[in-house]
């Protein structure tokens, strides 16, 4: 599954070259476009049973599937139809009208939660959504992720949960044979 999944990343432009600026002001000369996959419902599947299978192979129990907006709403909606256990969205901010809300979905004090991303580099995004579920009185359990660029990521999940990459980067560039000339700053 992991090699299907590594083969769709390529065939369907997941990953592409130039200039791009991050989410955490970080600059690159490659981007994993995840939406490609996201939007697609064949890998969109596929990433819901692998990280099951992963999730399952690591023997972790797990309440509920959390997913900060946006990209990891729908790989979490697509692994609570898999697993059959509820869905918890964590917005970027808080709604500024209706409920007022800054998570959706129910969370009961003590509810152990599998938390997923699309993509890490820093990983402050999900750092942040994992305060967001504790401050509700959630145990975040494991933190998963589609495709992580070793940027730092790993090590800083890793001070305080379980961390459980799909495909790395590095693995990416060695399937193409690509060689990293360096990792930027
Ligand atoms: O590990 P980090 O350094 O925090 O970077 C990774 C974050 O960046 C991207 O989000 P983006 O802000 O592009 O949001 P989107 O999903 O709403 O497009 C990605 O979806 C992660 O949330
Ligand atoms: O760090 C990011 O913002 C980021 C990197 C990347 O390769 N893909 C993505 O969607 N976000």
């Amino acid at each position: 599954m992991k090699d299907e999944l590594i083969e769709l990343i390529f065939q369907e432009e997941a990953i592409i070259f130039g200039h791009f600026v991050l989410t955490s002001g970080k600059e690159s000369d490659y981007y994993i476009n995840v939406k490609k996959l996201i939007t697609n419902p064949k890998a969109l599947k596929l990433i819901a049973r692998l990280m099951k299978s992963r999730v399952e192979e690591m023997g972790m129990g797990f309440d509920r599937i959390a997913g900060p907006e946006l990209g990891a709403v729908p790989i979490a909606t697509a692994l609570a139809l898999e697993t059959d256990k509820p869905l918890i969205i964590v917005r970027k901010k808080k709604k500024e009208h209706g409920t007022g809300k800054q998570i959706e979905g129910e969370i009961n004090p003590g509810d152990r939660i599998l938390l997923v991303e699309d993509v890490t580099t820093t990983g402050g995004s999900v750092l942040r959504a994992a305060e967001i579920l504790e401050k509700q009185g959630a145990e975040v359990v494991v933190i998963s992720v589609v495709v992580d660029r070793e940027e730092g990521a790993k090590e800083k999940i890793e001070e305080k949960y379980a961390f459980l990459p799909l495909v790395s980067v590095s693995e990416l560039f060695a399937r193409r044979g690509l060689v990293r000339i360096e990792k930027r700053e």
